[in-house]
């Protein structure tokens, strides 16, 4: 009756959900339950004889095999995680309870495939870890970094870019972008996906199999490199504003990604768009809590960071920096004569013409009204300064071309103070120079 019941079982063993595998001392299978070949994609009659060990994902054989020691010393384990490379090359998840049979000399195995569990886990935590690098990230390559690492953990890639649309041409340009190879410009597949996807606000895939989808110029500089790419929309409720896009490399296997993948991707793209239009909403309030809107230079707070910021350097490299005061001269009458809108365009030209006299690493700033400021880094001597505001009477003193025709030039006060001939901290600076700029305002009334 016992022996009846036992043979009646291991029938129906084939009803399990989970499978139960049999490995001899030498690691091989001897017996497989049907189950087997839904979850790892072989017939039960083609996994006996195998070694288990070469089914186990490489990273994890080390730790197989030593699991494997401790049951057949005696220890049974019933919740022993690894992954499985399934016949079609995916990877599975499968957690194992198992014990050693002294009497049958076999390992004894039940397989349960955890791999949904575990990828709705994996995207549990790439939803939370993409809104704490939301939280973390002061500025949008940072922001982008931590981004490219967290799905570059869910779903592996050689290449990762994201493609913003312009806020006023809607023109998409690659704000990110990295590839296996260390090449700054984007893969001509990469742009020409990104604008698909912009254009149609559809996820693509693009393996060896629907390469014919690029356009037959781009297939051919594809090249011998397998395509694989796949490209989702960055949409958050307010619209569109992106593209996410990933290339594939050796991890993603030859075939390329699957449509999973994509799934995948599109899954947490609302994520990561949501991320990154928060960090643009803030990069702009701050552009605008630190910059003059008229002529978007820094503003005066601004102006004061950048001052103490320069005086420390300075301070540090025991070097010299020169802080210029500029004001235009009857910048009122050209208000009046000509309108303020005239005196608008005429205070950005003069901003942009500022900003050529003096190095990129400089600042130009405005303080408000007709008053701008200069701090030059590094200046040698003297006599540097004195070119710069020559220069800087030279540019004004070219007409500008303004609306309706209209051509002005413009004059300007310069005062200017040297660290540290002039003064150790900014509030001494700033006084010298602004008293030296009111000293020529001075000079030139008196003059006429
Ligand atoms: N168009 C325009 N005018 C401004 C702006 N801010 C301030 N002003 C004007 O700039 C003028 C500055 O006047 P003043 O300080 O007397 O300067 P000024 O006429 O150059 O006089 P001096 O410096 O003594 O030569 C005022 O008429 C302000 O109304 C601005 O953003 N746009």
């Amino acid at each position: 009756m016992e022996k009846s019941l036992a043979s009646t079982i291991a029938r129906f063993t084939d009803l399990l959900m989970d499978a139960v595998c049999m490995v001899d001392a030498d690691g091989r299978f001897v017996f497989v339950s049907a189950a087997c070949e839904r979850i790892f994609g072989y017939a039960p009659q083609e996994m006996i004889g195998m070694q288990m060990i070469n089914l186990v994902a490489p990273a994890d054989r080390e730790r197989t095999l030593a699991a494997a020691r401790s049951i057949m010393d005696g220890q049974p384990n019933s919740r022993f995680e690894n992954r499985y490379v399934r016949k079609d090359g995916k990877i599975v998840h499968i957690m194992w309870s198992a014990r050693w049979s002294e009497a049958d000399q076999l390992r004894v195995a039940v397989a349960r495939d955890v791999t949904a569990t575990k990828q709705a886990e994996a995207m549990q935590y790439t939803l939370y870890a993409i809104s704490e690098a939301a939280h973390a990230s002061d500025n949008l390559p940072a922001l982008f970094e931590r981004i490219h690492g967290i799905i570059g953990a869910m779903l592996p890639a050689a290449g990762f870019a994201v493609a913003l649309r312009g806020e006023l041409d809607e023109c998409l340009q690659f704000a990110y972008y990295v590839n296996a190879n260390g090449s700054a410009a984007p893969h001509p597949v990469a742009r020409w996906l990104g604008e698909e996807v912009s254009r149609s606000g559809q996820p693509v895939l693009l393996t060896p199999a629907t390469m014919t989808l690029l356009p037959p110029a781009l297939q051919a500089t594809a090249g011998l490199a397998p395509v694989c790419w796949i490209g989702v929309p960055l949409a958050t409720t307010h619209g569109r504003i992106g593209v996410l896009l990933l290339q594939g490399g050796e991890a993603s296997g030859l075939s390329g990604y699957t449509d999973q993948e994509q799934e995948l991707l599109l899954f947490v793209s609302n994520q990561v768009a949501t991320a990154i239009h928060r960090q643009q909403l803030y990069t702009r309030l701050r552009f605008m809590a630190q910059h003059d809107e008229l002529t978007q230079l820094p503003n005066r707070r601004l102006f004061h960071d950048r001052l103490q910021m320069a005086l420390a350097r300075a301070q540090r490299h025991q070097s010299e920096l020169a802080l210029l005061f500029i004001d235009l001269n009857k910048f009122k009458q050209i208000n009046d004569d000509h309108g303020h809108a005239c005196g608008d365009q005429l205070l950005r030209e003069v901003a942009q013409r500022l900003k050529h006299c003096v190095r990129e690493s400089d600042t130009v700033a405005r303080l408000g009204g007709d008053e701008f400021v200069v701090i030059v880094e590094e200046v040698l001597v003297a006599a540097d300064a004195r070119q710069i505001v020559e220069k800087i009477h030279q540019v004004l003193a070219m007409p500008m071309a303004l609306a309706d025709g209209l051509s002005l030039t413009a004059t300007a006060s310069i005062g200017v103070a040297h660290y540290p001939e002039h003064g150790s901290d900014i509030a001494q600076l700033i006084r010298y120079a602004d008293q030296a700029m009111y000293a020529a305002k001075q000079t030139l009334e008196h003059t006429g």
